[in-house]
């Protein structure tokens, strides 16, 4: 959900470097799901959005869920009068478990291609916005909830020794594949 309606980006966008073509009608073409993931409250007053994760039990980064993200991002970039982002997560304990690992679980290579280069927009989306971007990690968060953080500008993490955050992604014999 967003709060304010904005045109999607048409253009092609250089991010660090990289040429990606058309980020947000790839990733629209993608968001067949109905259901909301994602939250945005715009502050006009402040010119900072909040963005929370609402996917249930453990916001596991699905292809919907990096695709809404993905778009809503987008659409703040847009927003000439957004200037902040903060990241959280509306789901107790938990920031995010990092990639949904089902969506990678004995799918085709075609399928997983696909999803890997969600991975990719949402890091690159998140790394190369010209927003203040911030992670209030509020929970747990593993892998790639770590590097969805990582590619924040600021990151403030609750202080709970019951909240764990780093790479494991190898313990589950996860390597990121070659972009
Ligand atoms: C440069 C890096 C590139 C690669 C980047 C990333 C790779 C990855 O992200 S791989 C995924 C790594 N993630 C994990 O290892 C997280 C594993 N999960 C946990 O540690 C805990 O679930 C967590 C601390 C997040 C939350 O703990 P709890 O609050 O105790 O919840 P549960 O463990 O009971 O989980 C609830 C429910 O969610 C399912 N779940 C958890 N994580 C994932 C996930 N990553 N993908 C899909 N589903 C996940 C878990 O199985 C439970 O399901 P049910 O049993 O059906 O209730």
């Amino acid at each position: 959900m967003y709060a304010r309606s904005g045109l999607l980006s048409q253009r092609s966008c250089s991010s660090h470097g990289r040429e990606c073509a058309t980020p947000v009608l790839a990733a629209q073409r993608r968001n067949n799901s109905t259901a909301t993931k994602i939250a945005v409250e715009f502050d006009q007053s402040t010119g900072v959005a909040v963005m929370r994760l609402q996917g249930p039990p453990v916001n596991s980064l699905s292809l919907d869920f990096l695709t809404e993200l993905c778009i809503n991002v987008e659409k703040l970039e847009m927003d000439k009068n957004c200037r902040g982002l903060i990241l959280t997560s509306s789901q107790p304990k938990v920031f995010s478990a990092g990639l949904d690992i089902m969506e990678i679980y004995g799918k085709s290579p075609e399928r997983c291609g696909e999803f890997w280069r969600a991975v990719q927009e949402m890091w690159l989306k998140l790394y190369g916005s010209s927003m203040v971007t911030i992670a209030a990690i509020n929970g747990s968060s593993p892998a790639g909830g770590c590097l969805m953080s990582m590619t924040c500008d600021y990151r403030i993490m609750a202080d709970n020794p019951r909240y764990s955050i780093g790479l494991n992604e190898t313990q589950l014999g996860i390597v990121a594949p070659f972009w």
